[in-house]
């Protein structure tokens, strides 16, 4: 139902107005006789549309327009008096058609049909931006990330189940959450879920609900989130660290489609996509018995791998200038300028927490950092010397060779020690002083290393 106010002197055409208007059974009307009593009417009301009157007692018409501003309600002007350059501010104050008096019948409908579709469309329109500005952005145009979106893109709209792989904060649930938005079930909800960060038995309780008495505290019925998420898609984060005993609960949903609440004997369909992450070595777990390897095959038909920050250097400077963007706008604050010997920082940095770790850092450079931002705005971290040994060492989930301790021990001293040489100038007893050794070890070590100067 729709809420019309009409703001008129004469009480007669006020009431003619109405009449005129009534046919129109989805409307409710309000009149006033004054633009004050309108203003009244407007600190405690939202019409749908207002039709106003210009030359009224005391405060006009346009007047009021003007003292509205921005909250001016959807508005059509009715005159027979106004000037030109009257109907001209009204115009440019956002007013939405200008009628004149004596009024025909189908001239008002005419324009109170067309106003309110119009209003219709905005509210539409305001709404679908907002959608789209919450719709999940991937950033990132290094050949992992195209190589990645590419597949989000194929798998999406299909309801294959995707298993997403990659350490913290690289974007799992960015990723899962593209899928669904990406998917037919997009106008279904998005139900998320973190296995690692509830007890086990709370998962259950969570996943599949209960009925009233299934257990002492159970005082009501309650859906589990598979039924929540009916027709849309379940996130089951950190799935690795499921219990064995929920991993088979959670086979039969996948396998028949139905779920049961705990202490209920009745069977519910649900129609869900499941979606899950982990950054554990799955393929270990299911190894050494602790995941279930018929789950396994099921739940990762699509494998989706996110590579970790610092193996895609191509993003970082991408991704942080996306980042100072997006919270400059957020904050309302200038974007500020940033230092090149900065992005050389950040590109050299092992980001362990990944995207998170820049977004958070991005955000705090633009409250915090100077203009232009440089590299005594980054915390100590940044301008710590990388640890040799840790940098070559594969990452979690990474496959490599595997080789005898020994290989791996005179491998890595062998480019630590030629390493230090080099940075030493080749002066054997200054290298030695570093490495807290003698001066004849280290001379024995480059021998049986097989270290030689370079001419
Ligand atoms: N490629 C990207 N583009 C834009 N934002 C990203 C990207 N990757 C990650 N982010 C942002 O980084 C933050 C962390 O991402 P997300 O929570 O998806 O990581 P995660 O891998 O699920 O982390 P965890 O394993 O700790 O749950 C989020 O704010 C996310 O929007």
């Amino acid at each position: 139902m729709k809420h019309v106010l009409i703001v008129e002197d004469h009480q007669k055409i006020r009431a003619n107005l109405m009449m005129m208007l009534k046919k129109q059974t989805d409307l409710t009307m309000v009149g006033c006789a004054s633009a004050e009593e309108a203003g009244d009417h407007l600190a405690h009301h939202e019409p749908d549309l207002m039709l106003l009157d210009i030359r009224l007692p005391g405060k006009s018409g346009l007047d009021l327009i003007q003292e509205l501003g921005d909250a001016l309600p959807p508005t059509i002007v009715i005159s027979g008096e106004a000037t030109i350059s009257e109907t001209v501010e009204a115009l440019r104050l956002g007013v939405y058609d200008f009628i004149e008096k004596p009024i025909s019948r189908e001239r008002l409908l005419r324009s109170v049909r067309n106003c309110l579709e119009h209003q219709q469309l905005k509210t539409k329109l305001a709404a679908l931006e907002a959608d789209l500005a919450a719709a999940p952005t991937i950033i990132g145009d290094s050949k992992a990330m195209t190589f990645l979106v590419q597949q989000c893109a194929k798998v999406a709209p299909t309801d294959g189940r995707v298993m997403i792989r990659g350490e913290s904060g690289t974007g799992k649930e960015l990723v899962a959450s593209y899928l669904h938005q990406h998917s037919k079930r997009a106008g279904g909800p998005f139900v998320k879920i973190n296995c690692a960060a509830i007890p086990a038995n709370l998962i259950e309780d969570e996943l599949f609900g209960h009925v009233r008495g299934a257990f002492t505290d159970a005082r009501t019925d309650k859906a589990g989130l598979f039924e929540t998420a009916h027709n849309g898609t379940l996130f089951l984060d950190e799935i690795g660290d499921m219990d064995l005993s929920l991993q088979a609960r959670l086979l039969r949903v996948l396998e028949d489609g139905t779920v049961r609440r705990l202490g209920d004997t009745r069977e519910r369909r649900v129609d869900v996509r499941v979606v899950c992450a982990t950054h554990h070595d799955l393929e270990a777990a299911v190894a050494q018995k602790t995941f279930r390897q018929d789950l396994y095959f099921r739940l990762n038909t699509v494998p989706l791998e996110i590579p970790a920050l610092r193996k895609r250097g191509d993003d970082i400077r991408l991704l942080f200038f996306w980042f100072l963007n997006h919270y400059s706008r957020r904050h309302k604050l200038a974007v500020k300028q940033v230092d090149a010997s900065l992005l050389h920082k950040l590109d050299h940095y092992a980001w362990p927490g990944n995207v998170r770790e820049l977004r958070n850092l991005a955000e705090r450079l633009v409250i915090l950092g100077c203009d232009p931002i440089t590299p005594d705005d980054l915390p100590g971290a940044f301008h710590q010397q990388p640890k040799p040994s840790a940098a070559t060492l594969p990452a979690e989930g990474e496959t490599f060779e595997i080789i005898p301790l020994r290989a791996f021990r005179n491998d890595s001293e062998k480019h630590y020690i030629t390493a230090v040489l080099k940075a030493c100038a080749w002066n054997f007893s200054q290298a030695a002083k570093k490495l807290a050794i003698q001066r004849t070890y280290l001379y024995q070590k480059t021998q049986t290393l097989g270290i030689e100067k370079p001419n």
